[in-house]
């Protein structure tokens, strides 16, 4: 669907991106995009959608109508119902569009249609331009942060509703997100990026088996745990945590046994995100 290879984007002196190895997403892909703040996650976008100029090679046979994009801010004028706002930019009859009823039943916005843009809350914000762009049913959509700002709640709800929507579908997605519970829900493969650098791109549960094992057990890092885990492999992890890789079932036995009988809450994970990219931006390389 679309190929990127060797890319490179400058800011002036600065290198905000650079794709050394190709990067291809194919039918049906759910990618996401992770890597803290000027990792090059928005740029990466823009040059896809030919807002930045860059060096290097983007092929697709997508035309321009055929790729829709969700961005990070949005503003839509604020004197009219968020009905008459949707019709003109759908340029569609929001009464009788069997469509655009679905996706407001959908996404539980009818009681929204007849507010003002300004009296929305974020969540639902956020939700009327989700639903503009779906409506758009385009064969590959970029979501760039869309539930920035919300809270944990609205986002699991939101990031549920497109999981489901998009179900079995033939759509691309690409959705850049900071929050790593978010792409566990709805991403199956993983590109992170660090200081303009690719750091890893693939399937999520591959690279997960790479850096982590079958499995990675947690705990919190305090004192106690410290001085046990002084004696155990660990392998990268959020401050708060000690994190144990498994390589396979009798050695998840062992650490959660040992946690038990000391009694540790532990928590185990096959798909944990957060470690991953801990240790996949450690530098320690793979296991
Ligand atoms: N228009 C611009 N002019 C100059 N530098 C820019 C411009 N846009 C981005 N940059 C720089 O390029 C780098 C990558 O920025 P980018 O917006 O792609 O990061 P990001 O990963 O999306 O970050 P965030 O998570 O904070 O949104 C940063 O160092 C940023 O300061």
């Amino acid at each position: 669907m679309l190929a990127i290879d060797r890319l490179q984007v400058r800011y002036g002196k600065q290198t905000a991106l650079l794709v050394e190895r190709p990067l291809v997403i194919g039918a049906g892909d759910r990618i996401g995009v992770i890597g803290s703040n000027g990792a090059g996650k928005t740029t990466l976008l823009k040059a896809v959608l030919g807002l930045v100029p860059y060096h290097g090679r983007i092929r697709t046979r997508l035309r321009p109508e055929d790729i829709s994009v969700h961005m990070q801010q949005n503003s839509y004028v604020g004197t009219v119902p968020v009905k008459h706002i949707m019709s003109a930019i759908l340029n569609t009859d929001v009464k009788t569009d069997k469509k655009l009823r679905g996706l407001v039943d959908f996404f539980e916005f009818q009681g929204c249609m007849s507010k003002k843009y300004t009296a929305l809350s974020g969540g639902q914000k956020q939700r009327l331009t989700i639903i503009l762009v779906l409506y758009q049913d385009a064969p590959l959509t970029f979501f760039d942060e869309v539930t920035s700002g919300l809270d944990f709640e609205t986002r699991q709800k939101l990031m549920e509703k497109m999981r489901a929507w998009y179900a079995g579908k033939e759509n691309a997605l690409v959705v850049v997100s900071h929050y790593y519970d978010e792409l566990e829900r709805l991403a199956d493969k993983l590109l992170i990026l660090n200081r303009g650098h690719v750091a890893a791109f693939g399937r999520t549960e591959e690279l997960f088996r790479r850096y982590c094992g079958r499995a990675v057990v947690t705990i919190p890092a305090n004192g106690k745990n410290r001085a046990l885990a002084a004696r155990l492999k660990t392998i990268a992890a959020p401050g708060h945590l000690l994190a144990f890789p498994c390589t396979d079932e009798a050695e998840e036995s062992r650490l959660t046994s040992l946690f038990i009988r000391e009694n540790i809450d532990y928590r185990r994970s096959g798909t944990d995100i957060e470690i991953l990219c801990s240790n996949v931006l450690s530098g320690g390389g793979p296991l």
